[in-house]
């Protein structure tokens, strides 16, 4: 059943990862392999998660100059991931020579949608303006580079819940929208700055949900996870 909740598996190993799986009966929920566990175990863990009957959120955000970001991409194609990421700093050119890539290297019948990342949720308006010298407001910003992905081939972007509806509204509403930083209520932020329960994602319409650490590190992962389809399905009851 896929009801757009990706699971993050931020784990160091496949070992690790696949008894979480296990333990906590998360077969065939959607996942997001992020760089630590595919730096790890490389491609053949694609397969293998989609042998497990999971759809796979490839995750590297990619951000190099456009012939290597196409070449890496065409490779990329290969191993049947649902989606996979760049990051949007890349510009115009790289967002083009990326989908060239993924498109020119996808099998016939099959199909993985390219997700650009605007600004990441770790981030704030202290980080954006002041250490990075950005220009003008944080959401001002995710929204332009969200535009730019849109115009130049990007499927979706990745994007904190707050600019989700406004990116769906200024883009399209088939451009889809990935929002990680989500929490259930009291959990911790840890790194993230920009955070969101699920129903509030669910308020501002985001499409996909990335959940981490609220259900991984929670003391009981199955009741964090059925909570967070809970807000995510119904909102919160009051
Ligand atoms: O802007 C972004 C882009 C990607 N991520 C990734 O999502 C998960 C979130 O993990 P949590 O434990 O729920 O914080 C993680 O794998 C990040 O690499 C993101 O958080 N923000």
């Amino acid at each position: 059943m896929n009801e757009n909740i990706y699971l993050a598996l931020d784990f160091p190993t496949w070992q690790e990862t696949k008894a979480f799986i296990d333990r906590n009966d998360f077969h065939g929920v959607p996942v997001k392999v992020g760089m630590e566990l595919f730096y790890r175990e490389g491609p053949h863990l694609i397969d293998a998660l989609k042998q497990r009957g999971h759809d796979v959120l490839l995750d590297l955000k990619l951000h190099d100059i456009p012939t290597t970001v196409m070449k890496a991409m065409r490779n990329i194609a290969t191993l049947g991931a649902d989606m996979v990421t760049v990051h949007a700093l890349g510009g115009s050119d790289m967002i083009q020579r990326a989908k060239e890539g993924l498109t020119a290297g996808t099998p016939a019948g099959c199909e993985t949608k390219l997700i650009a990342v605007t600004i990441l949720t770790s981030m704030d308006e202290m980080i954006v303006n002041r250490e990075l010298k950005m220009n003008g407001d944080l959401q001002q910003n995710a929204l332009h580079f969200a535009d730019m992905a849109h115009q130049n081939g990007a499927d979706g972007v990745v994007c904190s819940v707050y600019e989700a509806g406004k990116i769906k509204h200024l883009c399209s509403p088939s451009c889809l929208t990935v929002t990680p930083g989500i929490r259930l209520h009291h959990a911790a932020a840890a790194d993230q700055k920009r955070i969101a329960t699920p129903a509030l994602a669910r308020n501002n319409g985001a499409d996909i949900l990335v959940v981490g650490r609220t259900v991984t590190h929670a003391g009981n992962p199955i009741t964090a996870f059925e909570n967070v389809r809970k807000e995510w399905a119904h909102g919160i009851k009051s």
